[in-house]
Parts: structure tokens; C-alpha cells; sequence
């Protein structure tokens, strides 16, 4: 770096291309890339030719026909993007930051996480858990929503759903699914506002960092790193901070029975969690406080909840 001081135009200077955003293609994705994208460009003043998307195709959007976590290997949403970034081909890469592992290889670093959506599931084809008929079939890819479900209403029938959102909502309007849940922030992105009822997070408490965007770098970049993190939320980027470090704890991720919701309520972090059961005969719930700069609080409420849990519970993270 020269002893030039003016950081926007050291910005600027660096990119004598445009800066490449790499996404998965699904249409959900490529929506939460624009928006990086367009923050990215408001953010440094730039015009629209000088970003550019680059999609690809993740392992976890090319396997269709069974639950991920049963798929052995692990970085099924992350794989293809790390590479690209690894090697170069792209700049940074937009992740929905639910389905990023909590253990990332050390070259990378996320940079920014932007402003978080709603948080709450929706439930599509009923409008609550209540009301779905008795052994109604519902479909989920997700071991959380089902100990969820189960836990509310164990007479339901649940079964593996995948594909992107409008495949989902496909299959529920052919009937194939009574039901279906689906993350309110998709859903709104895909300006589906009005589509599913919403789930208060006293029935389901949404995954750890639901409803937020991060950008990935290559943590050795300070160039790309600056360039990048203009668009971070610092209140989102603590809140889902303190949630991933809870899931981390547990040596859990997106395809475990979890979750987490933090929120900012002034210069403290309140962490509620729940960890269940697949079955959701057992669910172990609690909530705590603790100031912003404690890494050590996620950390003690996992360890709170894993201490209150049967041998079974404990068992699935591994304890
Ligand atoms: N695992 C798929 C996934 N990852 C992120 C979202 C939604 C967007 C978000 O939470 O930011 C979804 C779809 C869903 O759960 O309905």
C-alpha cells in the first residue's frame, strides 16, 4: 500500500476490472447477490458495470433426492464458491450464512453481514400448526422444523422435502405436501410477502443466523476486505456472531436440531436457543444475557443446555 491516504481512491484504484460477486445460482441466491451487489455499489459510489455476478452450482443444490445431512462430506453449500474464491475467480462470495459452517479453512473470512430480514418460518398450506389436519404429510429438509413440528403436533407425518423455494411451493400446490415451512427472508426476497402464515418463535425458533447475507473474502485481501465490509450491519454481525458461536459450541450445523436467535438490547446480547430431540420428545431451552464483547456467553449457554439434556440429546452432538 502506497502512503497515499485517501481510502476511497486506493479502493477504486485496486479495481481495474470489475469486482466479481460469486453466488449459487438458485434463484433465491442470485436475489441476496444483487443486493450485495447494489450495496456494494452504493456504498463506494460506483456504477453498475463495475460489479459482476458469477453463479455457480453448489453440491447441495445438485443432490435432489435425499436429506443432506445424510450426505457424507461436509461444505455442500460452500464447496464450489471456496474454490472459486481459493483460486481466485472471484473477488467474495454471498452467502446465505445459515448454511455456513461455523468451521471455516482459515484463508477465508467474512467480511460483512448485512442488515438481517425477518427471522420467523412460515408455514405455506395451513395457517398454524394447529389448524393442519390430523397426520397431515408436511415437508421439510430440515431436522429443526421437524423436532419443531413434532414437538407441537406428533401425530404429523413428516417427510423430506428439497429443491429451491418455488419447487417447494410447487409440490405444495400439487398436493404431494399438506404442508410446508419456508424462511420468511427467502420468501420476502423472492417478493413472495404474502405467501405462508408466520410462526411465532415461541413454536419455532428460527435456525442460528436465519435471515442474514454474508460475504466471504479471502482474509489476507485488506483491499477486498475494505471494499467489502462498508455494506456489514454491525447489530446483524454481532447477533449472528453470538448465534454461531452457540452452534459451534455444539460441534452442531444447519442440518442439526437447533436454534439460536440472538438480539442487540444496548450494549448487550440476548441469546435465546433450544436444542431437541429429532423426534421432539425432548427439547432443552434457555436464554442469557451477556455484554457484547463476551465470546464466552454463546459458548456457556450451549454448554448450559447440553448439561440439561438426556443422555440421547447429548448423544446427537456428539457428547
Ligand atoms: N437451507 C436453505 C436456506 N438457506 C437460507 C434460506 C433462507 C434465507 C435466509 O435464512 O436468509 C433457506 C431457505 C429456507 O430455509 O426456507
Amino acid at each position: 500500500m502506497t502512503g497515499n491516504s485517501d481510502p476511497k481512491k486506493e479502493i477504486l484504484a485496486g479495481i481495474d476490472r470489475p469486482l466479481r460477486i460469486g453466488t449459487r445460482e438458485s434463484p433465491l441466491a442470485m436475489v441476496q447477490a444483487e443486493m450485495a451487489a447494489s450495496a456494494i455499489l452504493s456504498a463506494h459510489g460506483w456504477r453498475p458495470d463495475q460489479v459482476e455476478l458469477v453463479p455457480m452450482v453448489a453440491t447441495g443444490d445438485k443432490i435432489q433426492d435425499r436429506a443432506l445431512a445424510d450426505v457424507g462430506g461436509k461444505a455442500l453449500w460452500t464447496k464450489e464458491l471456496d474454490r472459486a474464491l481459493r483460486d481466485g475467480d472471484i473477488d467474495c462470495a454471498v452467502h446465505s450464512m445459515k448454511d455456513v459452517e461455523t468451521e471455516r479453512p482459515d484463508i477465508f473470512t467474512i467480511t460483512a453481514i448485512m442488515k438481517r430480514a425477518d427471522i420467523h418460518d412460515r408455514l405455506i398450506g395451513a395457517d398454524s400448526i394447529d389448524d393442519l389436519p390430523q397426520e397431515a404429510i408436511v415437508g421439510t429438509a430440515s431436522p429443526r422444523r421437524k423436532a419443531q413440528l413434532l414437538r407441537r403436533r406428533n401425530d404429523l407425518d413428516i417427510r423430506l422435502i428439497r429443491g429451491n423455494v418455488q419447487t417447494r411451493l410447487k409440490k405444495i400446490e400439487d398436493g404431494e405436501f399438506a404442508a410446508t415451512l419456508l424462511a420468511a427472508a427467502g420468501l420476502d426476497r423472492l417478493d413472495m410477502t404474502d405467501i405462508g402464515a408466520e410462526i411465532s418463535t415461541d413454536i419455532m425458533l428460527p435456525a442460528p443466523s436465519q435471515g442474514a447475507i454474508g460475504i466471504e473474502t479471502l482474509a489476507d485481501s485488506n483491499h477486498l476486505r475494505r471494499v467489502v465490509r462498508e455494506i456489514s450491519c454491525p447489530n446483524t454481525s454481532r447477533a449472528v456472531t453470538a448465534e454461531r458461536l452457540f452452534l459451534q459450541e455444539l460441534t452442531a450445523d444447519c442440518h442439526s436440531p437447533v436454534a439460536a436467535s440472538a438480539t442487540i438490547e444496548g450494549l448487550r446480547i440476548h441469546l435465546r436457543a433450544e436444542i431437541l430431540l429429532p423426534d421432539g420428545s425432548e427439547c432443552v431451552s434457555d436464554a442469557f444475557d451477556f455484554d457484547m464483547g463476551d465470546v464466552a456467553g454463546p459458548k456457556r449457554l450451549a454448554r448450559k443446555l447440553l448439561g440439561q439434556a438426556s443422555a440421547e440429546l447429548k448423544a446427537i452432538f456428539g457428547r
